[in-house]
């Protein structure tokens, strides 16, 4: 195989994982909702923030750690977003992501959608060293649901993810032009020998991927569902996808530890404002009660330095680490 090009900024890595990709992949991967102005707008609302720097404050050492949740400090404040069906990326999928998380000590959100199950991931994690948390999505079947609570517990997860803005799939067009389904060598690997280990085939108009979620996932999520979650679990939970202080303050009257600012990397909801725009009025409602976290379109140092200007206590990525997948 010949050796890549120098890769220095993520949009070298973007371009290059492209030729490694084939389309049905490369489409799911890099699709945002409907006319995706909300996947655009994730990325140029950080151009239109400008940054006001110091000077004479000594460099000579810096330190760039930051405490992630109480008592556990991570050395920069980056984490990587859950993203579904990593083995489409590279033969490794997720496994390669936990390594990766380990090189770099930064904290690893597994989602519900792997291609490879929890306890692999977490067996794998106590080898290299790292840090998971784990994302859920809530089946109508709540049994599905809480089973997948307590595996990811002994498997060692140190937080949980609620993603609360799917409560139905957002529509990306090039998946329904695609008739998007994942091929037939993977499958949902933490529901293999149950009905929801494999996608329909695309057809009728819809992609694969809209039928399992239509007929699979609970459209009627809300603030007692995770109500619920917290009667399951101890660990801390987490929400993903809050987008104004409003909706911050409720999560604070229901327990949560933390929030991400998300809007699923533009892939729900279209004509939504950027996440970077959206921080400022959740940072205010919260009040530094609790860790607010943000993602999407952060493709550069210098955003991720805007966001913890701004107040986030880090930055998750999820796109970029597709690419990295991708290109290895
Ligand atoms: C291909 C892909 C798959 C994703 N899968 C999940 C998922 O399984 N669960 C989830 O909560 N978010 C998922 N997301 C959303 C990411 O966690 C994150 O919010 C988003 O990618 C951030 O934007 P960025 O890609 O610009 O960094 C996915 C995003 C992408 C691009
Ligand atoms: C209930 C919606 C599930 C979407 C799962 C994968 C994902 O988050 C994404 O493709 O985006």
């Amino acid at each position: 195989m010949t050796p890549p090009p120098t890769l220095l900024t993520l949009e070298d890595y973007r371009k290059y994982s492209e030729r490694n990709l084939v389309k049905l992949a490369r489409d799911y991967y890099e699709s945002g909702a409907e006319q995706e102005e909300t996947l655009r707008r994730n990325v140029s609302a950080f151009d239109r923030l400008l940054i006001r720097p110091r000077c004479l404050r000594s460099v000579a050492k810096i330190d760039t750690s930051v405490e992630w949740l109480p008592g556990k400090k991570v050395p920069f404040p980056v984490g990587i977003a859950p993203t579904a069906f990593q083995k489409m990326a590279t033969k490794d999928g997720e496994l390669s992501t936990v390594r990766g998380a380990a090189a770099s000590k930064s904290i690893m959100i597994c989602s519900s959608w792997s291609t490879t199950s929890i306890e692999d991931i977490g067996k794998e994690a106590k080898i290299v060293g790292a840090v998971l948390w784990f994302q859920l999505y809530v089946y109508k079947d709540r049994k599905v649901t809480e089973e997948l609570i307590h595996r990811a517990e002994r498997a060692g997860v140190e937080a949980l993810v609620l993603t609360v803005d799917t409560p139905v799939l957002g529509r990306r067009m090039k998946d329904t032009y695609n008739k998007f389904s994942l091929p037939s060598h993977l499958k949902f690997a933490n529901f293999e020998g149950n009905t929801q280990e494999k996608m329909p085939e695309g057809g009728k108009g819809e992609s694969g991927f809209m039928q399992y979620v239509s007929s699979q996932i609970d459209p009627s999520l809300d603030w007692n569902t995770l109500q619920w979650i917290r009667t399951k679990t101890k660990l801390p939970v987490i929400v993903k996808g809050v987008m104004r202080g409003d909706d911050a303050l409720l999560a604070l009257s229901n327990g949560v530890d933390g929030i991400i600012v998300s809007n699923h990397g533009g892939r729900q909801m279209d004509s939504c404002i950027a996440t970077i725009e959206a921080l400022p009025d959740v940072l205010r409602a919260v009040d530094k009660r609790i860790p607010v976290w943000m993602d999407g379109g952060v493709r550069n140092g210098r955003d991720i330095l805007k966001a913890v200007a701004l107040g986030a206590r880090g930055v998750f990525v999820g796109r970029p680490v597709l690419w990295g997948l991708a290109t290895a």
